[in-house]
């Protein structure tokens, strides 16, 4: 049967990853139904205007005889680049090259220990004798160790797991040289073992074991190393090439071997080099819209060397570096390869894995930005008509053809958000279940979340991943029955979302919250640390109840407890609203007037 589409003689038809029928017919000047009716011919059927696989672009294009060539967004992006003569591959001649320090990231089950051991480490930059000295977060870290009578220096990214690893991959960001994989020496291998493990093979990173947790009277080391051969990581000490030591994170035991073979390892496994003179380019590891100092991003470089007054561009963004720190918020004027700085000055907020480049002057940069955010629009353009409107969906649901998730995902900062949105793609979804994430974002949940959320359909939840909503958003989300949920840990939400999706949510706990208060005035008492003087601004604060601290809508300490409660020289067991008290946190001792303490407590959820 003819559909009267045209026929091709060969002719290239470039088309992006991801392109409709309608693109396509556009290219060869066909009438998209055309080439719907071509693709049902042929077995598929296929909207005018839904995201086609490359497989299908292909079978399509080889049964009309053209020869159709798939564009990814790395390669467009490296076309958009050319055109302001940038060539991020070009080769630099040998002798401009510097060897530069591995980048590491530290990959493992859950609770074996990774955090623990990033710490441990950063506390360990032996060279630096920075003990003391409050590292901040920023995404990744440098520490100094020394080796062979001299010193070297390895990059530590320090969002731990295989989320962010993989969400980065997945933007084409391929940062990361070495694997730690931490298994906990008293539980062994375990599925998130095993997945982090086949994401660094696919990655082709080479892996150093730590064997964690050695000072556990249960731990049985060799069980682990053991246990690996069967996955291909087989010791050096039984014949193998992969690094094992063992560590204990929490007392701080092994740090310096681990170190040191992470440098053996590089060494051995690795070229690592990169020209240090040049303009920058490299990824930008994590990123977040700062109150008082705009977008903030921690970019990592990897060839060249930035320089503070540089015009860049990340991703969609782009500016001049007005300031950069190092991670113990030291000023830096300029930051070599492997070498991670906060930057600012950027007009925008880049997602975690946009690479980002200094180039001649802050048109250049503006250009080709704007560039990138009209593809981005019209990606995502592509992509909406390509899926199911909520109408047709609520249609859908009042039919009872199929029940949906709809998500509104806000976090503190783009890499979570990223990390999350991957991670919920790859449960195992229940076939006749739709899981769509309708609006993602950095910052606090916002009115406006909750309104599109409440818009949408009933049932859309707002997941907050370490921020939160105001009491007045709170109360706008009961009021339109949306629900909003929160976490600070990764796993966490995808385990109750999972279970959501299966229907099996049952917790037996829920967080009841007490009251918040607002910090007004904070001092130090030689006795009990920080005193923060507060008003209750809803509910009640209480003794020794559970506690978070939110600064702009972030959350940045939980799980605290408030262990001192004062009406003026008095104890106080409660505090209501309107009244003031001065409390301390166990465990924070860094108050900020404007500070929100919330507080809350367990209760058994009734089922
Ligand atoms: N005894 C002992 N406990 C440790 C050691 N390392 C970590 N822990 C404890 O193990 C628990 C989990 O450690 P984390 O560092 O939070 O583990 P993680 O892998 O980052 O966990 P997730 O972020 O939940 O994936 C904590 O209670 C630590 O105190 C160690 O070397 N020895």
């Amino acid at each position: 049967m003819s559909s009267g589409a045209p026929r091709g003689s060969g002719q290239i038809v470039r088309l992006s990853r991801g392109a409709s029928l309608s693109d396509f017919a556009d290219r060869i000047e066909a009438n998209p139904g055309s080439l719907v009716q071509e693709m049902f011919n042929l077995g598929e059927m296929v909207t005018a205007t839904q995201s086609c696989s490359d497989e299908t672009l292909l079978l399509l294009g080889e049964h009309l005889g053209f020869d159709v060539q798939i564009v990814s967004p790395e390669d467009e992006d490296r076309e958009l680049l050319a055109q302001f003569n940038i060539d991020l591959d070009a080769e630099v001649a040998e002798d401009r090259l510097v060897s530069r320090p591995p980048v590491v990231t530290v990959m493992g089950h859950v609770d074996h220990g990774k955090t623990k051991l990033l710490d441990a480490i950063r506390k360990a930059n032996v060279v630096e004798g920075e003990a003391g000295g409050i590292t901040q977060h920023i995404g990744a870290y440098q520490v100094h160790v020394a080796h062979d009578g001299g010193e070297r220096a390895i990059t530590f990214l320090d969002t731990p797991g295989h989320e962010a690893f993989t969400a980065m991959r997945a933007r084409g960001a391929q940062v990361t040289d070495i694997v730690i994989l931490v298994v906990a020496a008293d539980d062994g291998v375990m599925p998130q073992t095993i997945e982090a493990l086949n994401h660094a093979k696919a990655a082709d990173v080479p892996i150093v074991v730590a064997v964690n947790k050695i000072d556990k009277p249960d731990a049985n080391p060799d069980k682990v190393r053991q246990q690996l051969t069967e996955y291909g990581l087989v010791a050096e000490e039984y014949g193998g090439d992969t690094m094992f030591v063992n560590v204990a994170a929490k007392p701080g035991i092994g740090v310096e071997e681990l170190l040191e073979a992470v440098i053996l390892t590089a060494d051995a496994s690795l070229e690592l080099t990169a020209p240090i003179d040049g303009p920058a380019q490299g990824v930008a590891i994590e990123a977040h819209l700062d109150k008082g100092r705009g977008a903030v991003a921690t970019v990592l470089v990897q060839k060249g060397t930035l320089r503070a007054g540089d015009s860049i561009v990340a991703g969609g963004a782009h500016g001049r570096v007005r300031a950069m720190f190092d991670e113990n918020g030291t000023a830096v004027i300029e930051a070599g390869p492997a070498r991670p700085v906060l930057v600012l000055g950027l007009t925008a907020v880049p997602g975690a894995g946009d690479t980002f480049l200094a180039a001649e002057d802050d048109r250049t940069v503006r250009q080709i930005a704007e560039q990138r955010q009209a593809r981005r629009r019209a990606a995502s353009f592509a992509n909406s008509r390509g899926r199911a409107t909520l109408e047709t969906l609520m249609e859908q649901l009042k039919e009872g053809e199929k029940t949906s998730l709809n998500l509104v995902l806000k976090g503190d900062v783009s890499g979570s958000v990223e990390a999350l949105e991957d991670a919920l793609f790859k449960l195992d979804i229940p076939e006749e279940i739709q899981l769509r994430i309708i609006h993602r974002g950095v910052g606090a949940i916002t009115e406006s979340d909750v309104m599109l959320a409440s818009a949408s359909s009933e049932a859309v939840t707002i997941i907050g991943f370490n921020v939160r909503a105001s009491n007045k958003v709170r109360e706008t989300a009961d009021r339109e029955g949306v629900e909003i949920r929160y976490y600070t840990v990764i796993y966490q939400a995808i385990e109750e979302i999972d279970a959501a999706l299966k229907g099996l949510l049952k917790p037996e706990y829920e967080e009841v919250e007490l009251g918040s208060a607002e910090v007004r005035e904070v001092f130090r008492s030689s006795k009990v640390g920080m005193i923060a003087g507060c008003i209750v601004r809803s509910g009640l604060l209480r003794r020794n109840a559970k506690a978070r601290l939110l600064r702009d809508g972030a959350v940045v300490a939980d799980n605290v407890t408030i262990s001192s409660l004062k009406r003026f020289k008095d104890d106080a067991t409660e505090v209501r609203e309107g009244f003031e008290c001065g409390l301390t946190l166990a465990g924070y001792n860094n108050l900020q007037v404007g500070d929100i303490i919330e507080t809350f407590e367990m209760r058994e959820k009734p089922r």
